[in-house]
């Protein structure tokens, strides 16, 4: 028997690939070398590439064994790699006397005028030493004339300097750590240096980064909070890597090192253990960005697990099967649509506010066309009861009014475009079962199931997927949180809303 199945509904575009060449050691436990490199390339959409210097036997514990790679294969690497394909942006991190030479001699013969970032790796993360002091000379020897970025952290800062003979004292603040940013520079003569704090001594709370820019003399700080999370084997090399990616899609050196920062700490937060027997010195989760980029931003919010118990309840409300059923009692329907064309008034007036904050004016024109939406579904209301009674806010409508003013008055666009989509999101999910199974014949109820079930809504509920997700780029975990609550909160007062008029 033979079975065709047809592979549908492709979905991706095509994209432009910035290439990142990174020449360093494997990790074979896969958190630091190599192996970090090509996840935090590959995830931060990038194409990487690779020069392996050496194989290390390594786990979380320490490194058991180390195999260089010798001269004529790294040669041969070299020149298929130049040869061939467009490199955007370099990174290096375990490098061995015959790998710094391999390199400079092809950055000389090939021309290659790329950011280089050179994370100077001397000692894992577990104390193991990986280069000795001569190599570390050589390589700033070598490669430090092509060097855009060489990102030592303290330990290795002090070693750099012991090159020069300058004995470093034990730094008490972030000042003396800018000084000895500075001094490296001078000594190196590679003009910017980003000083990692991930082991600074003085500091429980936080962890201070020092960027120096050699050419105007200037110091970014870039302070973060220190996690308390056990997995950091390998931040070097992904910090490193994911620099070197930003640095070749276009970014500025600052921006690149902020974003670079700012990844790492999302993948140490975001990581779990992986670990048989211990929980020191795990591995980041390098892809936790890209299960956020594959899903859109809704879905994320909508399968947190804060969220899902809310949201299940919300979407699966006796409410609407009623409805389909032609269960739902008249004055239910009735207590519902009133409020809810209450409800629409308020909900035009938050989007108002969105308008206001609205950072662009795409963004101004959506909020536009959700106003207009908004106006055709209250009309569609109002032909179900009798608009010339006045009518008072609900208990339930006026709780869930109440929060969505709360969060308008002080929210940023994003965090009032999130508390307004469980109600866009919502009645589509809500209905969608309905729409071929309902029974009912109430003229009413089948146009509120063909409104949220129509094509029209489908798009309006696409677009404001699209929204958020064009809105909800590189969010730290604080923010995130913030939005997730926001969007679970919201949920839980759509169930009260119908909660209210099955108790009419
Ligand atoms: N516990 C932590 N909390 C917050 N950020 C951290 C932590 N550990 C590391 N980082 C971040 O990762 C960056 C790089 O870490 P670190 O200074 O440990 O580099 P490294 O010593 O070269 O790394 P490796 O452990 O791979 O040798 C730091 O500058 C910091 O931004
Ligand atoms: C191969 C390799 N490179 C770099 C590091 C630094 O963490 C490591 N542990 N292993």
């Amino acid at each position: 028997m033979t079975e065709i199945i047809d592979i549908q509904g492709i979905e991706a575009y095509p994209q432009q690939l910035s290439t990142v060449l990174t020449v360093a050691g494997s990790d074979s436990s896969g958190g630091a070398g190599i192996e970090a490199d090509i996840k935090s390339i590959t995830a931060n959409g990038g194409y990487a590439l690779t020069t392996i210097t050496a194989l290390t036997a390594q786990n979380t514990y320490g490194v058991d064994g180390i195999k260089y790679t010798d001269a004529d294969t790294l040669k041969t690497i070299s020149e298929a790699i130049f040869k061939d394909i467009r490199i955007d942006a370099i990174k290096t991190g375990l490098l061995t006397p015959d790998s710094i030479d391999v390199l400079s001699t092809s950055l000389e013969k090939f021309q290659i005028k790329v950011p280089l970032v050179i994370d100077p790796v001397m000692i894992s993360s577990s104390g193991f030493d990986l280069t000795s002091s001569d190599i570390l000379e050589s390589l700033i020897q070598k490669l430090g004339k092509f060097c855009t970025l060489l990102t030592p952290n303290y330990i290795e800062a002090q070693n750099i300097l012991k090159i020069y003979g300058i004995e470093t004292k034990k730094v008490e603040n972030y000042h003396e750590l800018q000084k000895l940013a500075k001094l490296i520079s001078e000594k190196t003569k590679i003009s910017n240096i980003l000083l990692k704090g991930g082991h600074s001594p003085w500091d429980s709370s936080y962890v201070t980064d020092i960027l120096y820019l050699g050419q105007t003399d200037e110091f970014k700080v870039f302070r973060s909070n220190y996690l308390t999370i056990p997995n950091t084997h390998g931040t070097g090399c992904t910090l490193a890597s994911t620099i070197a990616t930003k640095l070749a899609q276009g970014y500025s050196l600052t921006k690149s090192v902020q974003l670079g920062i700012s990844y790492v700490q999302n993948a140490i937060q975001s990581s779990s253990k992986v670990t048989l027997f211990h929980d020191e010195n795990g591995p980041l989760n390098h892809i936790y960005n890209v299960s956020k980029r594959v899903k859109s931003f809704a879905d994320y919010l909508i399968t947190h697990p804060k969220v899902a118990k809310n949201w299940s309840n919300y979407i699966n409300h006796d409410f609407v099967s009623l409805l389909a059923h032609d269960k739902l009692k008249p004055e239910q329907f009735h207590h519902f649509v009133k409020q809810d064309f209450k409800y629409l008034e308020n909900y035009a007036r938050i989007h108002s506010i969105a308008l206001s904050k609205a950072p662009d004016f795409n963004c101004i024109y959506g909020e536009v066309e959700i106003l207009n939406s908004i106006h055709t579904e209250m009309n569609k209301h109002s032909s179900k009861f009798d608009k010339t009674k006045i009518v008072e806010l609900s208990e339930a409508c006026q709780n869930y009014v109440d929060y969505l003013f709360k969060v308008a008055a002080t929210g940023s666009f994003l965090e009032i475009q999130v508390a307004l989509s469980p109600c866009l999101f919502g009645y589509y999910y809500a209905a969608i079962p309905f729409k071929t199974s309902k029974t009912t014949q109430n003229d009413h109820y089948i146009d509120w199931l063909d409104t949220y079930t129509s094509d029209n809504f489908k798009r309006a509920v696409e677009t404001g997927k699209e929204l958020l997700d064009a809105h909800s780029k590189e969010l730290n975990s604080e923010q995130l949180n913030k939005l997730v609550d926001i969007f679970n909160n919201v949920c839980s007062l759509e169930e009260k809303f119908w909660d209210e008029a099955l108790q009419q």
